[in-house]
C-alpha cells in the first residue's frame, strides 16, 4: 500500500527561491484518516502553525478537507517534505523540496553545470497499519529490515541489477525490457562537467551510504548549510539528513557508471539501490562494465565517525555562541518496557502525543491539554549504566515539554545507551524542527563532566545541521539558540522509534506569536474552545 500525492509516488518536486512564499494546498483524499505534511528543514519563523506536525503545530486535516500551507523559505538548500502523523511517511508521503539562492543576495560558494535530486527511502511490503499494530503489541513485533531501498521511488525486490557482476549474489539478475517503473533513475551527463547531486534521506529506518563508481565526490552542503568542501569516495547519510555533493565527469566517457546506495549501522538484509550515471552520447541501456561500489561494512563505526567528523562549517560562517551553562539538557535515550510494551524513553519518559496541539494549548493557556510538570533536564539517576540493558524500574509515558527562555543558548547532550538486549546499542539520527543546531562533537561512552573540552578543541568548526546522529554507546553534543517562537518536536527520525516514544517537544517565545490560525485548532480542547459546543470549529 502506498500513500501517493497527486496520484504519484514520491510526491512532486517542489522548487522555490530564497525569499519566496511557498503555498501548498493539501486536500485529504484518504477515506479514513487525517493527514499533515512537514516541511523538513524549513524554519517556519513566524509561521510555526505551518510546520505540519500532528499534535504539535496543528490538528490533522480530516478526510475531505483542504488546508493551505503558506510559509517563507529563507535559506537556500536541499530539503524534503513528508507526512508527520502516525507512520504515514513510511507509507510514501514524501517528496523533495529545493530552495535555490535568490536572484539577489548570496551566491553559492561553488559552481556546477547541472544538478540532480536523489531522494532516498526504504520500503516494506507490510503496510504501516500492520507495523503500527506490531509495535504496540505484547509481544512486541519489530518491523525488521526493509525489502527494498529506493532512489526517487525506484528499486528492485526479487531480482537485482547488480547480480550480473556477482555470480554468488543472493538474487537473480533483473531483466529489463524498457520502461519498467522500477528501472533505475538515469542521470544523463556530459563528459568533463561538474554536477551537483542533491541527496536527501527520508528512510524510515535505514542508515545509508552512497557512492558513484569510479568518481569521488566533494561534499558542499549539509541540511541546507554550506560546509567546508572535502573530497570523499562515499557519503554516509542518516534518515532526516540532506547533502549536496559535486562530482566531475572525468572518467572514461565510453562507459556508464553505477551510483549505489546500501545499508549501514544495522545488519543489512536489503539489496543496494542503484541509479545510472549515463555519459552521453552512450545509450542508457549500456550496462556499466564495473560493478556498483561496495557499501562499507555496516558496523565499521570508526569509519562512520570519521565521516561525520569531516562535516565542518564553511570557513567564515557564524561559529556557535559561547556556552550559556544556564541550560544544558542531557537526554538519555533508552529502550524500556512499560506495561509489557516495548518503548523508547528519554530520561525515562516515553513521548505520547496528546490530542490537542501544543502550539494552540500554549498560546491559549489550556493547561489541561498536557502535563504541566516539565520533564527532567538530566538522567533520572546520574549513576545510570549506559553499557547494560536498563534496570527499567520506573519508565513512564508522558507528554510534558521543555520550555526554553526566548533567545537563550541551549546545549543538548544526546546520550545513547544499551537496548533491552545485552551488548546492543543502535544508531539514532535526531532531528530538530524550527532550528538549526551546531554539532559540537561526538564522543564514546557516557558523557562526563569535563568532556566539553573534547568539543571545544580549537580549530574545529562545528557545522550547522538540523539532524545529527548518536552512535551506539556514544553521545552527541549540540548547541542552538532558542530564537524561534513556537512549539517544536525534537526526535529520532527513525519512524518506528518516534512512534515508540523517542522524542521530546521544546517550546519558546509563544507569547510573541500572533493569533494561531483557527483552522489548525479544530481538534481536542482547542476545538471545543473555538466552537463553544465541542464540535469541530470551521473557520
Ligand atoms: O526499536 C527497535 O526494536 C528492535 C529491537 O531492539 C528489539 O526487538 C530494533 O532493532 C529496534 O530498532
Amino acid at each position: 500500500m502506498v500513500m501517493a500525492i497527486n496520484g504519484g509516488f514520491p510526491g512532486p518536486n517542489i522548487t522555490a527561491k530564497v525569499g519566496d512564499t511557498v503555498e501548498v494546498e493539501l486536500s485529504n483524499n484518504l477515506n479514513t484518516e487525517g493527514v499533515v505534511i512537514h516541511w523538513h528543514g524549513i524554519r517556519q519563523f513566524t509561521t510555526p502553525w505551518y510546520d505540519g506536525t500532528a499534535s504539535v503545530s496543528q490538528c490533522v486535516i480530516n478526510p475531505g478537507q483542504t488546508f493551505l500551507y503558506k510559509f517563507k523559505v529563507d535559506k537556500a538548500g536541499t530539503y524534503f517534505y513528508h507526512g508527520h502523523y502516525g507512520m504515514q511517511r513510511e507509507a510514501g508521503l514524501y517528496g523533495s523540496l529545493i530552495v535555490e539562492e535568490g536572484d539577489q543576495g548570496q551566491k553559492e560558494p561553488f559552481q556546477y553545470d547541472g544538478e540532480f535530486s536523489l531522494l532516498l527511502s526504504d520500503w516494506w511490503h507490510q503496510t504501516v497499519y500492520q507495523q503500527e499494530v506490531g509495535l504496540s503489541s505484547d509481544p512486541f513485533q519489530w518491523i525488521n529490515e526493509p525489502q527494498s531501498l529506493l532512489i526517487n521511488g525506484r528499486g528492485q525486490y526479487n531480482c537485482s541489477l547488480a547480480s550480473r557482476y556477482n555470480s554468488s549474489a543472493a538474487l537473480p539478475e533483473c531483466s529489463l525490457g524498457g520502461g519498467e517503473q522500477w528501472a533505475p533513475n538515469v542521470l544523463k551527463v556530459l563528459p568533463n562537467k561538474t554536477y551537483r547531486l542533491r541527496i536527501a534521506s527520508t528512510t524510515s529506518l535505514a542508515s545509508l551510504n552512497l557512492a558513484i563508481g569510479g568518481h569521488n565526490v566533494t561534499v558542499v552542503e549539509a541540511d541546507g548549510n554550506y560546509v567546508q568542501p572535502f573530497s570523499t569516495t562515499d557519503v554516509d547519510i542518516y534518515s532526516g539528513e540532506t547533502y549536496s555533493v559535486l562530482f566531475t565527469t572525468n572518467q572514461n566517457p565510453d562507459e556508464n557508471y553505477w551510483i549505489s546506495v546500501g545499508v549501514r549501522g544495522r545488519l543489512p538484509q536489503t539489496p543496494q539501490a542503484l541509479a545510472l550515471v549515463n555519459y552521453l552520447p552512450n545509450h542508457a541501456s549500456k550496462f556499466p562494465t564495473s560493478p556498483p561500489p561496495v557499501t562499507p561494512q555496516w558496523d565499521d563505526y570508526n569509519r562512520s565517525k570519521a565521516f561525520s567528523n569531516r562535516i565542518q562549517g564553511l570557513e567564515g560562517t557564524t561559529p556557535p555562541p559561547p556556552a550559556d551553562y544556564d541550560r544544558r539538557i542531557m537526554l538519555l535515550n533508552t529502550q524500556n518496557t512499560i506495561d509489557g510494551l516495548t518503548v523508547w524513553a528519554i530520561n525515562n519518559v516515553s513521548l505520547s502525543f496528546p490530542p490537542t496541539p501544543y502550539l494552540g494549548a500554549l498560546k491559549y493557556g489550556i493547561k489541561a491539554a498536557f502535563d504541566q510538570t516539565p520533564p527532567p533536564d538530566t538522567f533520572p539517576d546520574c549513576r545510570y549504566d549506559i553499557m547494560s540493558p536498563p534496570a527499567n524500574p520506573n519508565a513512564t509515558t508522558g507528554n510534558a515539554i521543555y520550555t526554553l527562555d526566548f533567545n537563550s543558548t541551549v546545549d543538548v547532550i544526546l546520550q545513547n545507551a544499551n537496548t533491552l538486549q545485552p551488548n546492543d546499542s543502535e544508531i539514532h539520527p535526531w532531528h530538530m524542527h524550527g532550528h538549526n543546531f551546531w554539532v559540537l562533537g561526538y564522543g564514546d561512552g557516557k558523557f562526563q563532566r569535563g568532556d566539553e573540552k573534547l568539543f571545544e578543541k580549537a580549530g574545529r568548526r562545528p557545522p550547522l545541521k538540523n539532524t545529527a546522529v548518536i552512535f551506539p554507546f556514544g553521545w552527541t553534543a549540540l548547541r542552538f539558540v532558542a530564537d524561534n517562537p513556537g512549539a517544536w518536536p525534537f526526535h529520532c527520525h527513525i519512524e518506528p522509534h518516534l512512534h515508540m516514544g523517542m522524542g521530546v517537544v521544546i517550546a519558546e517565545g509563544v507569547e510573541f506569536l500572533a493569533d494561531v490560525p483557527r483552522e489548525t485548532l479544530s481538534c481536542g480542547l482547542t476545538g471545543m474552545m473555538f466552537s463553544g459546543n465541542g464540535e469541530e470549529g470551521h473557520n
